[in-house]
């Protein structure tokens, strides 16, 4: 007895199809790295953090702060930061922002200098206004651990 094409089997195989594919999707779950590619990928972001190095330095709201540090390793931890935040393939390996800056007493002027000129340092690398706002938000929520509230 052969198969016949009735609606019903054609309903029963495009219902098929569909759980099929639709079960694919949610199967892959592709992590969300829009803003990382957005922002250069690592070494795009290792350039946003060289350029906000210099802008430290030449703060005189903050660099007094930045005295000492080891700026190699700040350079590597901060980059490895903004890539796992942004969604890319890094691992922050770094303290945790609560004990780093434990005994800074950062106001919330030198928060808003650091911001400041993260964002001066991704416009320099022309990465688009909105990433600059999201890489930002992503950030807002270490305030109370950085000013150590
Ligand atoms: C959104 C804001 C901030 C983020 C995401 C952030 C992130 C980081 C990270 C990832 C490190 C580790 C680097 C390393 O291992 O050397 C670090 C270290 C440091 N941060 Fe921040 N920071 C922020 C705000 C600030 C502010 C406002 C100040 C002071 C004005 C500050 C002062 C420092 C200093 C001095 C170090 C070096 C500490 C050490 O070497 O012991 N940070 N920060």
């Amino acid at each position: 007895m052969g198969l016949r094409i009735t609606k019903t089997t054609i309903a029963a195989l495009l219902i098929t199809t569909g759980l099929v594919l639709g079960g694919c999707q949610s199967v892959q779950h592709e992590p969300d790295n829009r803003l990382y590619m957005q922002l250069g990928e690592r070494s795009g972001i290792a350039d946003v953090v060289e350029d906000l190095l210099y802008l430290i330095v030449a703060d005189e709201r903050i660099n007094h702060q930045f005295k000492g540090m080891n700026v190699a390793q700040f350079h590597r931890n901060l980059t490895d930061q903004l890539c796992e935040l942004s969604g890319g393939p890094c691992t922050y390996t770094g303290r945790e922002m609560r004990e780093l800056h434990a005994d800074m007493g950062v106001t919330a002027t030198q928060f808003n200098a650091l911001a400041e000129n993260l964002i001066l340092a991704m416009e320099k690398n022309r990465i688009p206004t909105a990433a600059q706002n999201q890489l930002i938000k992503r950030l807002l929520p270490m305030y109370p651990d950085i000013r150590h509230l």
